[in-house]
């Protein structure tokens, strides 16, 4: 039995004050105000205790580039991000396109055992697409949806047959949304900032002409579509049209792209450089009333490590993209801090919506009966993002070795402590 003491829960319609938790083996037993006894205790007085962060677009790299990141290591990253369910993506090697390499993903993680991992497996076979992969036997390995993340599904005609394929199972399509040939080799986003630095641009039409056509799709197949990475003003109002005509589409948006703008890349810094890239102020503002109005349903991290040789090169070869798990909460605090919205849209964000989205009924409210994951958030520790906290084999971010302020001080995934911030 595990006791969370002096607990302020924080559920998406409802904040309950110094309520006690009592966790008998996987699952919440009880609320309750009044005192109970227990062997293993934890005090969150002041402290935020919220459902177990869901973060369903991250990039472990196993099989294939484990130097770069692993299934173990991309654990040990989220947990210590307050995340105790992750969907890997597909662009792996060999690509996730079967079953066995979906199964081989849920058994690794498995035997880690610090989260729930379910795969996002590829819409075509090598990511080429061009022909549909088995989706009935991958969602039977424990997948739950499928994106070719990293790249788009260029011919429309295979993104609907893929859109209604993928429904006839109850899943849905993540849409990796980006006209390749309008991206060209840009490398940054186009406007001022690529005319000062000299650098390539991708425009945002670039991302808004597939969001436009997806919704499109949906539309015409009736099928769920979720945008992934959405980064531009023009996306967000697309994605808000698409909602009032009723179409089923959901959305996301990182921290990264609410958070910073491509006036950082006056540095040539290649931690600043991810697909797609850092828009503009106007981009960022729009993303954040995304986010408020519910146009974005949720908050993913697109957490997608690289080696250092992979980035410490000249910019128009460093590859793109920036880890994420660990800064999920920081970066997202700051919007409730800055009085965006409070804690309840923080857990909406976070892990409700999330698990509504994949339907995973077990997570992502705190009540009796529910699965016991759960963190435990200090909104006000500082620290810096080092080595030491750093758990990813990556550390491709701008935030590396930065101050940062609020984190997950203890991550419980089925009523064991799996991340304590205090012993590391
Ligand atoms: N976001 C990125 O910049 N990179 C991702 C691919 C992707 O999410 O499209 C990666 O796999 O490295
Ligand atoms: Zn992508
Ligand atoms: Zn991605």
């Amino acid at each position: 039995m595990l006791l969370l003491k002096n607990c302020t829960v924080i559920n998406f319609d409802k904040i309950e004050e110094n309520v006690n938790i009592l966790i008998n083996n996987d699952k919440i037993e009880d609320i309750t105000k009044e005192e109970i006894e227990s062997a293993t205790v934890i005090d969150c007085s002041g402290k935020y205790v919220v459902p177990g962060l869901i973060d369903m677009h991250v990039h472990f790299r196993d099989p294939g580039f484990e130097y770069k990141e692993d299934i173990e290591s991309g654990s040990k990253a989220a947990v210590a991000g307050g995340v105790t369910t992750c969907l890997p993506m597909a662009n792996t090697k060999p690509v996730n396109d079967n079953s066995s390499i979906t199964r081989y993903m849920v058994e690794k993680a498995k035997e880690i055992g610090l989260i729930d991992l379910f795969p996002i497996a590829a819409v075509t076979k090598g990511m080429k697409g061009e022909e549909l992969t088995e989706m009935g036997d991958i969602l039977e390995a424990g997948a739950i949806a499928f994106s070719d993340d990293g790249l788009p599904v260029m011919n429309s005609e295979v993104m609907r047959r893929a859109l209604e394929y993928a429904s006839q199972f109850g899943s849905f399509i993540i849409s990796h949304a980006e006209d390749k040939n309008l991206t060209g080799d840009g490398v940054i986003n186009e406007g001022k900032i690529s005319t000062i630095t000299g650098l390539k641009g991708i425009p945002a039409e670039s991302e808004e002409v597939m969001i436009a056509r997806d919704i499109l799709l949906a539309k015409l197949t009736k099928a769920h579509v979720h945008i992934a990475h959405v980064s531009t003003k023009g996306s967000v109002e697309l994605i808000r049209w698409a909602k009032k005509m009723g179409i089923n589409v959901t959305a996301e948006a990182t921290p990264h792209h609410f958070t910073l703008t491509d006036e950082e890349l006056l540095n040539y810094d290649t931690n600043y450089k991810m697909n797609p890239p850092l828009r503009t102020e106007e981009d960022k503002n729009a993303i954040i009333e995304g986010l408020k109005d519910g146009t974005i349903d949720i908050i993913a991290t697109d957490h997608a490590p690289h080696h250092r040789v992979e980035k410490f090169v000249e910019f128009d070869n460093a590859a793109f993209g920036i880890t994420g798990l660990q800064t999920l909460i920081p970066l997202t605090l700051n919007l409730v801090k800055s009085g965006q919205f409070d804690m309840k849209k923080f857990v909406y964000l976070t892990s409700y919506k999330p698990a509504e989205i994949l339907n995973l009924k077990d997570r992502g409210y705190i009540a009796k009966g529910k699965k016991a994951d759960i963190t435990v958030i200090d909104d006000k520790i500082e620290y810096i993002f080092d080595e030491k906290v750093n758990k990813s084999k990556s550390d491709n971010t701008p935030f590396f070795k930065k101050k940062l302020i609020g984190a997950a001080i203890y991550t419980i995934k089925d009523g064991k402590i799996v991340y304590d911030f205090h012993q590391q």
